[in-house]
């Protein structure tokens, strides 16, 4: 299987009277799980995001594409709380707020992985997957030392979401391995088990596909697409690679300079003439 060769599942075929061709084969989503509106972040004088205003559906696969620079990431931290934008709100689960805290997006189920790798290096693999756990952790360092017994239950609880991330990641092998000493696409994919380990409902990921090779970007587009499909989470990813965008997302949101310039199905993205000028003509190598 190529990424090119990816496709959604079609939707099952609805019995209409006309013979008009069949539409196109994307899933169809109407619970609102996110909401952007109005969104304005500026660093000085530099205006990252400007009126931006899109939502996210329950269970569907979001992407957000535009060209270096044009608030992709910025976009993705105001959701998750590191960025506070000065105007515009967000509504998360339908409460509307003027900025998320991290914390708050965190403990509400939206969980993050980075453009830059950020996990801890020295630690293995299983060690990196468990911190995705703390937020789910009962109790503190001080009762688990005076309650030994049921502190133990609860780890071991733990211990078994993580062990069913690593199969279902297919990352056995590396289990015990320090994750400095891994591979890039490895990495992105203990990465990914972290986030896993939150059981979010929305999983936000920054370019989950660069640098890596053709093998590795399969893997990572087979492992998103089963994330989505077994355990129902919503998915929203930054991705510069445009086969994979296409294959994989339901509905694709363009910003170019930090303004919204489209949003659409694939197929209306790709026909937009102010998407294919602003970006689908340009390299990104
Ligand atoms: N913390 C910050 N401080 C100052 N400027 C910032 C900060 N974060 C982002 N910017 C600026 O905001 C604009 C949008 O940056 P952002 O990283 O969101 O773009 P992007 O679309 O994710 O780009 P890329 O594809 O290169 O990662 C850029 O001009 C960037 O320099």
């Amino acid at each position: 299987m190529t990424a090119a060769t990816l496709e959604r599942p079609a939707p099952p075929a609805q019995s209409d009277a006309s013979d008009a061709p069949a539409p196109t084969p994307r899933r169809n989503f109407s619970e609102e799980l996110l909401k952007v509106e109005d969104i304005s972040l500026s660093f000085g004088g530099v205006k990252a995001l400007t009126n931006i205003s899109f939502d996210i559906r329950k269970h569907e696969i979001r992407a957000i594409i535009g060209p270096n620079g044009a608030g992709k990431s910025s976009m993705l931290n105001v959701i998750n709380g590191f960025y506070h934008p000065q105007v515009g709100c967000i509504t998360y689960k339908g409460q509307t707020r003027s900025q998320m805290r991290p914390h708050e997006a965190a403990k509400t189920g939206i969980a993050r992985t980075f453009q830059n790798i950020a996990l801890f290096k020295g630690m293995s693999t299983l060690d990196n997957i468990m911190t995705g756990r703390l937020l789910k952790m009962r109790r503190n360092f001080l009762w688990q030392a005076l309650y030994w017994g049921p502190a133990l239950k609860e780890e071991l609880e733990h211990r078994e979401k993580v062990e069913a991330i690593i199969d279902f990641l297919e990352i056995q092998a590396i289990r015990k391995t320090p994750v400095g000493r891994l591979p890039y696409g490895l990495q992105k994919r203990v990465e990914l088990g972290r986030a896993l380990a939150m059981e979010p409902d929305l999983l936000l990921l920054d370019e989950p596909m660069a640098g890596m090779n053709v093998e590795e970007k399969e893997d990572m587009c087979r492992f998103i697409l089963d994330v989505n499909d077994e355990f129902g989470t919503t998915i929203a990813l930054i991705e510069h690679d445009m086969g994979v965008v296409m294959d994989i997302s339901d509905r694709v949101v363009v910003l170019d300079y930090g303004r919204l310039l489209a949003d659409g199905t694939p197929d209306e993205v790709r026909a937009n003439q102010q998407v294919i000028d602003a970006y689908l003509g340009v390299s990104h190598d």
